[in-house]
């Protein structure tokens, strides 16, 4: 088994773990007691996490995954979706009590982050667990995974991206199968759907999720970045195309077309902008 030498981040964490290699950022659910399900606590700190990765201009690539247990590669998990024993009147509760469904905002951050994220997803990926994997763009799995949605048994459901995002990979007869019967598929079968975009054997999962980091880190950033943006206008409506539109802007921002409207404000002059090209 290939290891790499991971730098812990500087932040102190209890439910999560931050830690980078070679312009990687790599964050792991640390809860394997419970198959890594995740609390209130686990996703604002996940939310800090990718917005520290996110904000760290060093960081290419980021990958989320799962804590092992070291019980067995048949019980080691990725996440198993929100905490069922924290769960109120309305959410999840944490230490203030109130409940939350704060795994959506942690969803959308991963959409939106204009770094593409890998899910390593080392074991179970179930509920809520599942859907994070599914909101990644990338998914490598390894051979002991297990995928699938439990809601409609546990009294729950993800009508958001769990729902559309689901349909739109595998398509919509296998989207509501997944939903509607709760049943558990193993990687290959996940491979075969489309869900997942390679299965390789346990122990060399990290090696080829980072193998799958470098070859993307080789290429130009800003070209991913509104490849991602793309993608996500297809599927995920006006929001989506927000998303595309400031990387539009951001690009636009670095011309000189743009600058001259900018100077001239600034030089309270009239623009001249008959000097720019106007392209067929
Ligand atoms: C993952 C399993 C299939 C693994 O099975 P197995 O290896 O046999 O282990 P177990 O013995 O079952 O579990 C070991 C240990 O972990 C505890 N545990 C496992 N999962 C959870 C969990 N989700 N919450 C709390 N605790 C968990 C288990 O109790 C054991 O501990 P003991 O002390 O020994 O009892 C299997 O564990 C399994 O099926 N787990 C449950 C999967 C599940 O149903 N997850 C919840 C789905 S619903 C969900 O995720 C909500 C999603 C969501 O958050 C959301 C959705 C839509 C809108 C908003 C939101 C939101 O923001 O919350």
């Amino acid at each position: 088994m290939t290891t790499f030498n991971w730098v812990a981040g500087p932040r102190n964490y209890e439910d999560i773990k931050y830690e980078v290699y070679n312009h990687i950022a790599k964050i792991t659910i640390n809860r394997p007691e419970v198959r890594n399900a995740f609390r209130p606590k686990t996703v604002n700190e996940l939310i800090t996490a990718f917005t520290d990765a996110r904000e760290d201009a060093e960081v290419g690539v980021i990958i989320l995954t799962g804590a092992n247990h070291g019980q067995g590669e048949e019980k080691e998990a990725f996440c198993s979706g929100g905490d069922q024993k924290v769960r109120g009147n309305g959410g999840y509760v944490g230490e203030d009590n109130i409940p939350r469904l704060n795994v959506l905002d942690l969803q959308h951050l991963i959409r939106i982050i204009p770094k593409p994220v890998i899910a390593m997803v080392n074991g179970f990926a179930i509920g809520g667990g599942h859907v994070l994997h599914i909101v990644c763009d990338l998914s490598i799995a390894s051979e002991n995974a297990r995928f699938g949605q439990t809601g409609p048994r546990v009294g729950s459901f993800d009508a958001g991206y769990g729902a559309g995002l689901l349909a739109a990979m595998v398509g919509q007869k296998k989207a509501r199968e997944i939903w509607f019967l709760c049943r558990q598929y193993t990687a290959q079968e996940a491979l075969d759907m489309g869900m997942v975009n390679t299965v390789v054997p346990f122990d060399q999962l990290e090696a080829e999720t980072v193998k799958w980091a470098e070859e993307m880190l080789a290429l130009s950033p800003m070209a991913l970045r509104m490849l991602k943006a793309s993608f996500n206008a297809a599927t995920d409506g006006l929001a989506g195309l927000q998303q595309f539109a400031g990387d539009a802007t951001l690009l636009y921002y670095t011309s000189d077309e743009a600058k001259e409207g900018r100077d001239a404000f600034v030089e309270k002059r009239k623009p001249d902008f008959d000097k720019f090209p106007k392209f067929p």
